[in-house]
């Protein structure tokens, strides 16, 4: 469960939500604007925590670690993607995706197989030494998927990853997380509008009013 209040109002968010994650799948959360997603997502990584009711990850209770050790987690574990790609301007695509190992605390000697094989993951090893202004949006999501990946999370969360782009790059993008979810065995799941998107999940959640309500 998760509430907030607002202007002396408790407003419950989410409710009576149980759901699971699996190495390997693709999970999708679909739903309505403001059905809970986002926030569901954020309890999922870490970066909240529910008013009651537990986030297991890998067996371990997510919502009792403490902000220090949350924030441990969240760097070597989990991999984001926001809606906004989050790549800093000043570094190229190869160096962005470095970032997250350095965050991450990987070993210095580890990181370029690293980034040479997640940026091969995406398919932009020819773009890997451009900054992220000189790249498409499209190829723009795909260094932000690399650098989500990079650490080896066991978690990747994303939320609209692909509302930016059209259809056939949005289809592509899938394909690659895909791709990604079972090479690595990471759990991935993305909040999708799209519903040409939603067959290629393993998984799909559909949300209403903060819960999970069967498909129609
Ligand atoms: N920090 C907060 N304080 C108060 N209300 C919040 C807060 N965060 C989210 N909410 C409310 O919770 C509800 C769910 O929001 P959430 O962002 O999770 O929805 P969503 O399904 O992700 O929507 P969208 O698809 O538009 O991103 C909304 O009504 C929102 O206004």
């Amino acid at each position: 469960m998760k509430s907030f209040r607002s202007g002396g109002r408790q407003i419950e968010v989410l409710n009576g939500i149980e759901m699971r994650l699996f190495a390997g799948r693709l999970t999708m959360l679909r739903g309505r604007s403001g059905s809970g997603k986002t926030t569901l997502l954020n309890l999922l990584g870490g970066l909240d925590r529910p008013t009651a009711g537990e986030v297991l990850f890998a067996g371990r209770p997510l919502h009792r670690l403490s902000d220090k050790r949350l924030t441990v987690v969240r760097r070597r574990e989990i991999g984001f993607i926001f809606q906004s790609f989050a790549l800093l301007p000043l570094l190229t695509a190869r160096e962005n995706v470095e970032l997250s190992l350095r965050m991450a605390g990987v070993p210095r000697s580890q990181w370029k197989d690293r980034v040479d094989r997640c940026i091969d993951l995406v398919g932009l090893t020819k773009r890997a030494s451009h900054l992220p202004s000189e790249l498409s949006g499209g190829e723009q999501q795909r260094v932000a998927i690399a650098k989500a990946i990079a650490h080896r999370p066991r978690l990747l969360l994303a939320d609209e990853p692909t509302a930016e782009l059209d259809s056939l790059m949005a289809s592509r993008m899938i394909a690659a997380f895909r791709e990604i979810a079972e090479e690595e065995r990471i759990a991935i799941c993305l909040t999708t509008h799209d519903s040409s998107l939603w067959g290629a999940a393993d998984i799909v959640y559909r949300m209403a009013d903060g819960r999970i309500v069967p498909e129609n």
